[in-house]
């Protein structure tokens, strides 16, 4: 049994760990994934990690997840996540799972967030739902999803954390709507035509133009539904470089963050002071 690791007001250096995962139809096989990857980056020194989006089950058929679906505050889903958060003693970002919504046709892709005591500190629900087709192709997230509606922030003790679940990369409005992140986390599903273009450019654009840490854990591979997803795991830093990157395969990306560093890149350039509203 780990214990929670205990932070310093001042905390200037932390470890940062992105899960990349091939997840498949079978919740326990994932679940059991995510628990081996959560501890070997928890073992590496990580004390936030984060898995990818829906990490539970991925399916090309979006009606797949109706199954697994919870309410908020009950289920196996979010019962594993905050006992993992709490036996590892880390910040955890669980990807997204899919929760009930208000209405019975429709779920919510939902990122919750637990500290290391276990407790939920978070709940994000994806703004922008994703909608693609190009061929055989084809999502369309809002035949069975609802959108959220709120920007989600939360604060530890090295900095001020945004959240965001893929396709809401595309939309740099969001980010710009949070106060003062330090880091943004983004679990992501990127499909291999849009992330072989997109991915990396969009990571590291959001990154530069709000100055601050990018961590992006992602779904990679070909899944058994024969669904494939672009993987490419990144953790980037707010200069636009990329410290750490997954390309394939299930894994662990780790790299620092460091606040010291994020004051001075704010400090050398103050571009979010120049903005004219
Ligand atoms: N799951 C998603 O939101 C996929 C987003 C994506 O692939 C994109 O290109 O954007």
């Amino acid at each position: 049994m780990l214990h929670p690791r205990s932070f310093s007001h001042q905390q200037a250096e932390v470890m940062l760990a992105a899960v990349q995962m091939t997840s498949s139809e079978d919740w326990a096989h994932n679940r059991d994934t995510a628990a081996r990857l959560l501890a070997e980056a928890a073992g590496s020194g990580a004390e936030l990690v984060a898995l990818p989006e829906f990490f539970p089950l991925l399916h090309r058929d979006e009606q797949a997840k109706f199954a697994l679906a919870e309410q908020d505050g009950q289920g196996p889903m979010q019962d594993f996540l905050a006992e993992q958060a709490q036996r590892l003693g880390i910040w955890l970002v669980g990807g997204s799972v899919p929760l009930k919504s208000p209405f019975p046709d429709r779920l919510t892709n939902t990122c919750l967030v637990y500290g290391p005591d276990g407790g939920r500190v978070a709940r994000y629900d994806k703004i922008h739902l994703f909608g693609f087709q190009r061929g055989e192709e084809r999502y369309n997230e809002a035949s069975s999803f609802v959108p959220g509606d709120q920007p989600v922030t939360f604060d530890t003790p090295f900095g001020r954390v945004g959240l965001g679940i893929c396709y809401d990369l595309r939309f740099p409005e969001l980010f710009r709507q949070l106060d003062s992140v330090d880091l943004l986390v983004l679990p992501s599903a990127f499909t291999v035509p849009t992330g072989r273009a997109h991915w990396e450019l969009l990571l590291r654009a959001r990154a530069v133009e709000n100055l601050c840490y990018l961590l992006a854990p992602a779904q990679a591979g070909e899944h058994a539904s024969g669904r494939r997803t672009w993987g490419h795991s990144m953790l980037v830093d707010p200069w636009g470089e990329v410290l750490a990157c997954l390309p394939e395969g299930e894994g662990v990306i780790t790299g620092m963050f460091s606040s010291q560093r994020l004051a001075e890149l704010r400090q050398q350039l103050p571009a979010l002071e120049h903005r004219r509203l």
